[in-house]
Parts: structure tokens; sequence; C-alpha cells
């Protein structure tokens, strides 16, 4: 098998998704938290991209910066060329909350949702591709079931679905598998990444896991702890299911994990000429 492969930050034409230079701060009163400090990376069409650091590093904001929700202090996010200022139906994100389906709803009506309320498509058709993806999760017998009578995994399934839907440019997902038991969560790997070989998409996953960045990413961004900036860029679609067991895999692991702990971020700056080398 071939070892991790040092990837150089760059502009390449033909990036999807693209964020140049993202400082991102929460402003309340005359404070300022800083989450995020000059991060860039791009993402391709068909891409599983990882961002994965340790708590607090910015994660979950750049996710919510490429969601549209905040907008960067300083720094770019384009998607197709295009700066991202506000949500839209392109990027769908689906989070470690059981709570993300409406109560109320039937899984059916919850997969249909998104489709109607964004006028992408008519009832009919709606139904249509609600059904066909709740078929590709697995779920066709429950399409009638209330989310309150579904096991975490199952509401997790649900809310996959409802996602690829909408045919989402990109796929954001938040520490999606975070909060279920770890056979559960290892089926959801699973799960995922066979449904990206079935019909590939784009997906940007946000996770403190190593394990988990090298089993579900094909591309890994390493950030540094508080505020978060880019540690390092590497190349995992060598590492797959059924590598946790590996030599291989298990050095990588040990490597990311000395790139995320092993140093302080002060003493490993992180400009584009000083990524560190795998
Ligand atoms: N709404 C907010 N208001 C103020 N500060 C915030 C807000 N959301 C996040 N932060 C701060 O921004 C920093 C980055 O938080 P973020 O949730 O993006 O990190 P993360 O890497 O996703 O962490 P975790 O893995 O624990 O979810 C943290 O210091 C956090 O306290």
């Amino acid at each position: 098998m071939a070892p991790l492969q040092v990837v150089r930050p760059s502009s390449p034409p033909g990036a999807l998704l693209s964020a140049r230079g993202v400082t991102l701060e929460y402003r309340s009163g005359g404070n300022a938290v800083r989450a995020t400090q000059g991060v860039d990376f791009d993402v391709f069409a068909g891409d599983r991209f990882v961002l994965l650091g340790p708590s607090g590093c910015g994660k979950s904001s750049l996710l919510k910066a490429v969601g549209g929700f905040i907008e960067p202090a300083a720094g770019t996010i384009t998607l197709n060329g295009q700066a991202i200022t506000k949500p839209g139906p392109d990027r769908i994100c689906v989070f470690q909350e059981f709570d993300q389906l409406p109560p109320w709803k039937t899984v059916l009506e919850n997969v249909m949702f998104p489709l109607l309320a964004s006028k992408s498509c008519g009832r009919a058709e709606a139904r249509e591709r609600a059904r066909h993806w709740i078929a590709r999760v697995g779920l066709d017998r429950f399409e009638n079931a209330y989310p309150h009578t579904l096991s975490g995994g199952m509401k997790q399934r649900v809310a996959i679905a409802r996602a690829l839907a909408m045919q989402p440019a990109v796929l954001l997902m938040d520490e999606p598998f975070a909060a279920l038991d770890a056979l559960t969560r290892r089926t959801m790997q699973e799960e995922l990444t066979k449904l990206w070989e079935e019909s590939p998409f784009t997906l940007l996953f946000v996770t403190h896991s190593i394990e988990e960045a090298l089993v579900v990413g094909n591309r890994i961004l390493l950030l540094s702890p508080h505020p978060g900036r880019v540690r390092a860029e590497l190349n995992s679609h060598q590492f797959g299911l059924h590598s946790g067991g590996g030599a291989e895999f298990q050095q990588a692991a040990q490597r990311i994990h000395q790139l995320l702990f092993g140093q302080s971020p002060a003493a490993q700056p992180a400009h584009d000429d000083e990524r560190i080398a795998l």
C-alpha cells in the first residue's frame, strides 16, 4: 500500500468548495472569541473531506461557515466559485443530535419536508425521491413510523436520507455518529461509505476521532487547538473499513495523534510552506 502523501495547499482550478484565509470569530458585548485563524482548504467533487482536530479547534464553526450560518471575520469560502453568504439547499447538514427530526412528522414526511419547503420539486416527486432514499438507508419498513419509535442509529439514517434526497452540492456532517454506541457507530460509518460507493457525493465531515477520520475520509485536514489553524493535510484514501487492525492504519493514526497533540501550536506554525509532511 502507498504511504500517506503530503498535499500542498494551492488554489487548483476545479475545486468545488474553497476556503481561503478563513478566520472565524464570535462576538458578544465587547468580547471576541477567535474560533479559527487563516484556514484554507479545497474540496473537490466526490471528496470525502474530513476536518479533524481537538475539541474547540473550530471544526463546527467551519462547517457553520460553509453552511452560510456565520460569516468569516476574514477570508472567503466559495462554492463553485461563488462566495457563500447565506444558507442554501445546495448545503445540507446532518448533526449529532437525535432531535434534528421534527417528532410530529413520520419518516416519510421528514424526508419529504426539505424537498417541499425548498420547492425543489412537487409533492409527487418529493414522495418518490424520499421513498427512494429511505429504501437506500434500509428503512423502507419504517416510512410511517414517528422518530420517537426509532433507535439513535435509525434516526441518523433518516437524517442522512433527508439530506441526500436534496442532492446537495456538499453534504455537511457534524460528528453525526458521536452519540451512538461503538458498534452502531461502526455500522453507520460502513453504511455511509457504502452509500458513497454506490453513487458518490461530496462530503465535508467533522470528527475528533482519528480512526473515524481515516475510515470515512479520503482527505483529512488536521487543525491545531484553539484557535484552529491548518496543521497538516493528508490523503487517506488507502484506508477503509477493514483497515482498522492493520499496521499501516495504526501507524497513520499514531502519526496523526503526534501531529495533533505532540507539539504546541506555537512551536509548530502552519504557514503554507511549513505544513507538515506525513
Ligand atoms: N456561539 C458561540 N459563541 C461564542 N463562542 C463560540 C460559539 N460557538 C463556538 N464558540 C467558540 O469557538 C471555538 C470553536 O468552537 P467549535 O464548536 O467550532 O469547535 P469544535 O472543534 O467543533 O469543538 P467540539 O469538537 O468540542 O465540538 C470554541 O472556543 C468555542 O467556545
